[in-house]
């Protein structure tokens, strides 16, 4: 059902199957942090060892239920390969909410944050919800970045912070209950109608409504 702003009020659905709302989420960060593994472990409780690098983007859907309603997650995993981010920061446009990942064994990974921080701020709404992921939790004797940095930075930038295992299923299903319970404490929230088609040549959804979850 929508109404006379076209905004979606009821149960709507499309090729996706039914849904109250759909949000459309990015994973991103430097190469090898576990990106793809964070969401194949949330979308398939699978996780595989010999992942092979993310060419562009790719992205998986996961239904969950919040307050009565269905909400469908549209997960968007980037490459981390520099020569891909004029096309991954082309799908900042449109995200309610992004997991910015690093890994807690690699100190390039955690400063290459400030320039991942930088092109949020330059490409996603302001209203875009983030969670800061330290990843690989369960290498600990491998650790660089103390979680103490990871929160300090998260804090500094105004995101949500934790830090998970897909090897481990560590924190993974919290990342994303953390990150929509945050986009759905909002009051405006980027809504996408049913004709919303989801392809990889049109990562925009449809401009902001209000909405609550
Ligand atoms: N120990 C450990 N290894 C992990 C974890 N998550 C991913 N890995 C490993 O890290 C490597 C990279 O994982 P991916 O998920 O492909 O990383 P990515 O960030 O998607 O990489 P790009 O697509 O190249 O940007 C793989 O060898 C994974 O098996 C984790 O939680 N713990």
């Amino acid at each position: 059902m929508t109404d006379k702003q076209g905004i979606d009020r009821g149960q709507n659905e499309n090729s996706e199957g039914k849904y109250d709302r759909i949000f459309k989420l990015l994973v991103v960060g430097d190469c090898d942090v576990g990106k793809t593994s964070l969401m194949l472990r949330y979308t398939t409780d699978a996780f595989t060892p010999d992942s092979v690098s993310t060419v562009g983007v790719d992205f998986k859907l996961k239904t969950i239920f919040k307050n009565g309603r269905r909400i469908k997650l549209q997960i968007w995993d980037t490459a981390g390969q520099e020569r891909f981010r004029t096309i991954t920061t082309a799908y900042f446009r449109g995200a309610v909410g992004i997991v910015l990942m690093y890994d807690i064994a690699n100190e390039e990974s955690f400063r290459a944050l400030q320039e991942w921080s930088a092109q949020i701020k330059q490409h996603a709404a302001e209203s875009t919800q983030v969670i800061l992921v330290g990843n690989k939790s369960d290498i600990e004797k491998d650790r660089v970045v103390p979680t103490s940095k990871g929160s300090e930075l998260a804090e500094q930038l105004g995101f949500l912070f934790l830090e998970a295992s897909s090897v481990l299923n560590h924190n993974v299903s919290q990342v994303f209950e953390q990150l929509v319970d945050a986009i759905c404490q909002q009051t405006t929230v980027t809504v996408a109608t049913p004709s919303a088609k989801l392809t990889d040549s049109q990562p925009a959804l449809r401009p902001a409504h209000s909405c609550s979850c």
